[in-house]
């Protein structure tokens, strides 16, 4: 740890990706872990966060205390759900932090709160941190833009994990803004996002979106877009959670010296 490292507070510090951001920070020059915060009541409020994610004892407990934990912090990780977030960035816009968000299953209102507060921290918020997710989203966009909606029809498939709380995902949603960012159209009015029953024929230009659910899967998208008799199939598998974690915390680093705003990942990577 040097005095010039990124101060960094780890929100939902017990969760799947809590646990993976304290790992990655704990093995990435250029950041340490401020503090870790964990709702009030919960068991692990007081356990030492290193300790929590397997990395060995780092002297920083568990607080259920966000304003303590943000005091002197310069950025916030923050993967845990709409309301916590929403709330989490109204604190950071009071302390002109970073704020990276990668909750997903957010409202509409919760997007215009994250804008507001984008006003006075530097949000960067994604429904998916990894390179590879985001490198696909573009890949996407070229190639819903260059086979006609005439003649291709574009599904979207996922599978996660059974604890997965929201649907579609919020890359499935990332990938579907793509691919209708290509084609030029709404996704909102031009998405089909459940089928049951006697649907009749699938309407031309719609974008289709399918989840599965099940066991311990990270998180696999497949962009299918289907021609009359050829497929084009693009594809990303996220093997280990670490992926995110480590966009997380390169995203912290690069809105450090930014102006507010409100950033995304393809912000970050260079890819906007
Ligand atoms: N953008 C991306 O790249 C990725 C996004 N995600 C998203 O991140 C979110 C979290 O995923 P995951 O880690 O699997 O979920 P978990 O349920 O494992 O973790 C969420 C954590 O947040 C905690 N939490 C909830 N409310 C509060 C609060 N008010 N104050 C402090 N802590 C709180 C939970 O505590 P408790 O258990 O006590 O409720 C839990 O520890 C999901 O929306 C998921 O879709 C996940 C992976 C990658
Ligand atoms: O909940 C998860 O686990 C994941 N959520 C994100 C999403 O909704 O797309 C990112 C990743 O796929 C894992």
């Amino acid at each position: 740890m040097t005095a010039n490292d990124m101060k960094l507070v780890v929100v939902g510090a017990a969760g799947r990706m809590g646990q993976a951001l304290i790992r990655v920070i704990h093995e990435t020059d250029g950041v340490t872990l401020h503090a870790a915060v964990q709702r009030e009541g919960s068991p692990f409020i007081g356990k030492d966060a290193g300790e929590l994610a397997g990395v060995g004892t780092l002297g920083v407990p568990v607080t259920a205390d966000p304003l303590q934990a943000f005091l002197d912090a310069e950025g916030v990780l923050d993967f845990t759900t709409p309301a916590t977030s929403v709330a989490f960035s109204i604190l950071a816009a009071q302390a002109r932090i970073v704020h990276v968000i990668g909750t997903t299953g957010c409202s509409i209102e919760d997007e215009e709160k994250f804008k507001a507060a984008g006003r006075h921290a530097r949000l960067v918020k994604s429904g998916n941190m990894s390179l590879g997710v985001n490198l696909l989203g573009v890949l996407v966009a070229q190639a819903a833009k260059a086979l006609p909606a005439a003649g291709w029809d574009i599904e979207i498939l996922e599978m996660h994990h059974k604890h997965k709380v929201d649907a579609p995902s919020g890359t499935a949603l990332l990938l579907g803004e793509a691919a209708a960012r290509g084609r030029g159209i709404d996704l909102a009015s031009q998405s089909v996002r459940v089928r049951d029953g006697h649907t009749g024929a699938r309407p031309t230009g719609t974008i289709g979106f399918a989840t599965l659910r099940g066991g311990s899967v990270v998180g696999d998208h497949s962009v299918v877009l289907a021609g009359e008799g050829e497929l084009v199939t693009l594809s990303h598998s996220a093997r280990d959670r670490s992926i995110f974690a480590r966009g997380a915390v390169a995203a912290a680093l690069w809105a450090r010296d930014k102006k507010p705003g409100h950033y995304s990942m393809l912000d970050v990577l260079g890819l906007s």
